[in-house]
This record gives structure tokens, sequence and C-alpha cells, in this order.
């Protein structure tokens, strides 16, 4: 019997709308070839949410994520809400909140280059000629993003960077198992030299290895790390980081791939709904990029990218889900392009028309 999914679809700020509105198009047509359908609910979240409901995350929305099957995210933040106290903050109130709520430990990112984006990457063609695939498996719910306490005092700031046995285990092995579907190596990214909570990661890790004899496992320290991305990306295949060291680097390997809006995730807990789905939120990497909000330039890949891998990681749609992807890929090839990723002698399209050529493309 055909399947029908519950999405809760919150788009957020910024470009957010604008490029969910095309990650929408692309799922719209996507259940007209395919025997599954899906019943999408919006709901407000982050600094749209303050201006409606006085807080970033209501609990009309928390709700809605809790009887949904998955979660599709837009961005969160702005200018214009980033001067209110911490935890009314779109980010701090609502986006971090939603990811703890429901455990969504592993955020899985990958940069991949599509080889037409070439003359769109920032490094030499030599570099980027030999291409990369790179799977980025960012710790999402600990790190110093939650480790308590933090504050702000008249002359001092502070936060704590804590890792529990529990909480690198566990993304430990998330990484060790996507790379026993890849290339069978996962290099994990710490700060060992002069941080003790990465002391305990590296060891944490090389622990959890034992039980993958068919992953070859590295060790590097992050600020190498930051540099081998620009020498050699293809060197990688999966990157093992922390919270906040998986989300800097990922922006980095998503510039290198062309663009911040190239690169989607999946953040994933241990959870399944009543339909089988493994429940996790879809986001682009990128944030609500306000510079270009509203202009109707943003390029929507990220997004309808982060929907591919909302069916193939979550709903266990894989074929619907690669078929965006492929659908991406023709669009790229027939030489369309948002202003982002433009070059010379391709054809500049705004975020509305690049997200109907895909959905044309399916
Ligand atoms: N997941 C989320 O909701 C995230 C939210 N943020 C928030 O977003 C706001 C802006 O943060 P920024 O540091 O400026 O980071 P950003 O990721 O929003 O933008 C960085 C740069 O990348 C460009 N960019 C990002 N996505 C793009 C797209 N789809 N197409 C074309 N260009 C794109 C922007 O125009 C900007 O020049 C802040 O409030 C920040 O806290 C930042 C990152 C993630
Ligand atoms: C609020 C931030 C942690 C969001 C972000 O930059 C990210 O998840 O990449
Ligand atoms: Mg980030």
């Amino acid at each position: 019997m055909a399947k029908t999914y519950k999405i809760a679809v919150l788009p957020g700020d910024g470009i957010g709308p604008e490029v969910m509105k095309q990650a929408l198009k692309v799922l719209e047509k996507l259940q007209t070839i395919y025997d599954f359908s899906l019943e999408t609910e919006e709901a407000d979240v982050g600094g749209c949410a303050i201006d409606k409901h006085d807080t970033p995350l209501p609990d009309s929305t928390i709700e809605l994520c809790k009887k949904a099957d998955a979660i599709l995210f837009g961005s969160v933040g702005g200018p214009k809400w980033e001067n209110l106290p911490p935890e009314k903050q779109p980010e701090r109130g609502a986006l971090l909140p939603l990811r703890k709520m429901f455990d969504l430990f592993s955020n899985l990112r990958p940069a991949i280059v599509f080889p037409q984006l070439a003359d769109a990457s920032p490094l030499k063609a030599e570099i980027i000629g030999k291409g990369f695939d790179i799977l980025i498996v960012r710790e999402l719910t600990g790190g110093i993003y939650f480790g308590q306490p933090k504050g702000k005092e008249k002359d001092r700031g502070f936060d704590t960077m804590l890792y529990t046995r529990e909480q690198i285990e566990r993304i430990a092995h998330s990484a060790f198992k996507a790379a026993e579907k890849r290339n069978k190596k996962v290099c994990s990214v710490d700060k060992a030299n002069v941080l003790s909570t990465m002391v305990f990661w590296r060891e944490t890790v090389t622990e959890i290895a034992k039980q993958y004899p068919d992953i070859e496992l590295s060790h590097m320290y992050v600020d190498n790390a930051a540099m081998q991305l620009v020498k050699n990306p293809g060197q990688f295949d999966v990157l093992l980081c922390g919270n906040m060291f998986g989300d800097i680097l990922s922006d980095e390997a998503a510039m290198i791939t062309g663009s911040l809006g190239m690169l989607p995730s999946a953040s994933l807990g241990e959870k399944t709904t009543d339909n089988g789905a493994i429940f996790g939120l879809f986001e682009p990497a990128g944030g609500s990029a306000p510079d270009i909000a509203g202009k109707g330039i943003a390029n929507p890949i990220a997004q309808i990218l982060s929907a591919a891998m909302m069916l193939i990681y979550g709903l266990g749609q894989e074929e619907a889900g690669n078929r965006i992807f492929k659908a991406v890929d023709k669009v790229l090839t027939e030489g369309y392009r948002t202003a982002d990723i433009h070059s010379e002698g391709c054809k500049k399209v705004g975020t509305e028309e690049m997200g109907n050529l895909i959905t044309q493309a399916l």
C-alpha cells in the first residue's frame, strides 16, 4: 500500500522561505512519479516566530514536529534578532533546542564536487580536477555548543567543551558505518594537542575503531584539516568531527564545491517513527543569508538536496531521493547557474527558475 508521510515544514527566515518553496515544488512533482505521498504542514520557527508569537520555537511548532516523520528545515536568524537575550534568539532558542529535543546527534554533510562546477570552486583546476566526495559526520547535540556552564558577565565570557564517552561512541559508530558504505576511510578531526576533551575524543574513537577492522582510521588536528581541505580535498572520505569543528569545516567544504548554497544535510537520531521512517531534520548547511534574502537570487540546490536526503536517509525512498540528485546534475550539465555558482558561458537564473528547471528535469 502507498505510504503517506507527515512532513513538518519549517522555512524560517531570510532565504529560508524562498528556497523551501523550490524544494516543496520538487517534492510535489515526485509524488506524481512514485507511489508515496507527503502530507506537508508549515509552521513558524526562528525570527519570524518571534515576530508572530514572541518565541522562536512555539509549542505548536514542537507539537507538529512530534507528530511528523521528518522535519524539513530552512534556516533561521538575522540581524533583526541578534541582540535579543541568547535563549530568545532564533539559533539558540529554536534550532539548537530542536536538535537536542529530538536527540539528532548525527549530522551528515556530504560535500561532493559536481564536475560541471569546477569553475565555481575557488580552488585551482588541478586540485579540483581530481574531484572529491567527502562526507562530514558532525556530532550535533554536544560539545562546546551545549556544554554548561556558559555565560557572559561584565568582564568575561565562557563556554564549556564537554563530551561524554557515550556521545563520542555513538557519533564514531555513525562515521564508521557511513565509511563502510563508502571508501572505508575515517579521518577523525580533533585538537588533542591542546584540549583535554579532544584527547578523550581521540582515545574513544580509537577504541571504537577496533570494531571496524576494515576501516582505515587516521587522526588530524583541526587546523591542519582546514589546510588539507584546500590543499588536497580528494584525500578525505569520511571526516568525523565534534560539533564546532564540523560546523566550521563544513562551510569550508561547501565552498570548495562551489558555494555554501550547494551543501545539504541530514540530522539523525535513533528514533524510528510508526511509519518506519528514521526521524530526522533535514536542512541546508548554510544560514539565512540576510545579504541576499528577498532578491530572488539564492541558490535553492542545498535545500532541494536536503529534501533528497530526507527521502534517502529518513523515509527510505532511496530511488526518489537519487532522482533529485540526478535532476540537479542534469540542470547543471545544461549550463544553468544561480549567481553564487555562475561562471562565464553559463546561463544565469534566479531561485525560482532554478527550482522550476530541477522540477522539470525529474
Ligand atoms: N541552520 C541555520 O539556520 C543557520 C543559521 N545561521 C544564521 O544565519 C544568519 C546569517 O549568517 P551568516 O554568517 O551570514 O551565514 P550564511 O550561511 O547565512 O551566509 C554566508 C554567505 O553564504 C551565502 N549563502 C548562504 N546560503 C546561500 C545560498 N543558498 N545561495 C547563495 N548564497 C548563499 C550568503 O549570501 C553569505 O554571503 C545568522 O543569523 C546566523 O546565525 C547560520 C548558519 C546556519
Ligand atoms: C546555529 C548554528 C550552530 C547553525 C550552524 O551554523 C550550523 O549548524 O551549521
Ligand atoms: Mg554552520
